[in-house]
């Protein structure tokens, strides 16, 4: 292959959504959980999902995390059908190339390990074994999420709400994953720790130029961290679009309502 071939090969994956979801319905019994959901994630590209409480959007991230399976519909993951994954491989994709930071910390920690080993654990899992990089690695990476070098020994359950969720964040980026699921990372938090958070974050996804999905009821963590936003209703997507033409020009009226403040989300 010459290089210009080469050159347009690599041109050509770079244009191939990382993540690609085609008509994804999930059902739970009668009930619509979400329904017909079509979106393309590319790479380094942050989605953002909102809509009100029971709109889908949990459901929609259990799906594409692989956590759930979809009734209907195709998610495709850097080209592979992932409902023809087996599950040992649906496991490795979710130790190595994904990451899923939970709302609740204790959902993504390991609450009777330290800190370091919280953060280490990940790395062994990926095949890491000498002691002292692993160490190393995970002094490094609770400086990065601000926990001082100190506390490495310490138990999450000494830490606040706000240096856990920092910690699971360490924990699932410690082996450099290319697509991060977050269910509502700064939910629950102080409006200031929220904001730390999000600084944090916002740098975190930019410096390591990481594809995220985003699930929130919160328009202001949107605006600060999504390229691109999807607005949910009664488990379809009512409006997509660039986050900041969404949010100052939203089309739909429920988007509308949302933007305006009027519907509690
Ligand atoms: N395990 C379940 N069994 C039955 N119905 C469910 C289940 N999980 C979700 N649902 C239903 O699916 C719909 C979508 O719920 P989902 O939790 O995905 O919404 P959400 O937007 O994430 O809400 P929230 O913001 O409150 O978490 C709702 O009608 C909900 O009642």
């Amino acid at each position: 292959m010459g290089a210009v071939d080469m050159d347009i090969c690599a041109r050509v994956k770079e244009d191939r959504p990382l993540l690609s979801v085609q008509g994804v319905k999930k059902l739970y019994g009668n009930r619509i959980g979400c329904t017909d959901v079509t979106f393309d994630l590319f790479p380094g590209e942050v989605l953002g999902i909102v809509g009100e409480s029971g709109s889908g959007k949990s459901t929609l991230l259990g799906c594409l995390a692989g956590h759930l399976k979809p009734d209907a519909g195709r998610i495709l993951y850097d080209g592979r059908d992932m409902g023809a994954l087996g599950e040992p491989e649906r496991r490795r994709l979710s130790r190595t190339e994904w990451a899923f930071v939970h709302q609740n910390a204790r959902d993504g920690l390991r609450m009777g390990v330290s800190a370091g080993g919280n953060v280490g654990e990940r790395l062994m899992a990926v095949g890491a074994r000498n002691y002292g990089t692993i160490r190393d690695t995970a002094a490094d990476w609770l400086g990065r999420v601000e926990i001082a070098a100190d506390r490495i020994d310490d138990r999450p359950s000494a830490f606040s709400g706000g240096m856990q969720q920092r910690l699971q964040i360490a924990r699932n980026l410690v082996t450099g994953p290319r697509l991060v699921f977050m269910d509502e990372p700064t939910g629950g938090l102080d409006v200031s720790v929220q904001a730390r958070l999000l600084d944090l974050l916002r740098g975190l996804v930019r410096d390591l130029g990481l594809s995220v999905v985003i699930v929130t009821h919160d328009l202001a963590v949107v605006r600060l961290l999504a390229d691109r936003l999807m607005v949910m209703k009664s488990g379809r997507v009512v409006e997509q679009g660039l986050t900041d033409q969404v949010l100052d020009d939203p089309q739909h009226g429920y988007t509308q309502l949302l933007v305006s403040s009027v519907l509690q989300v």
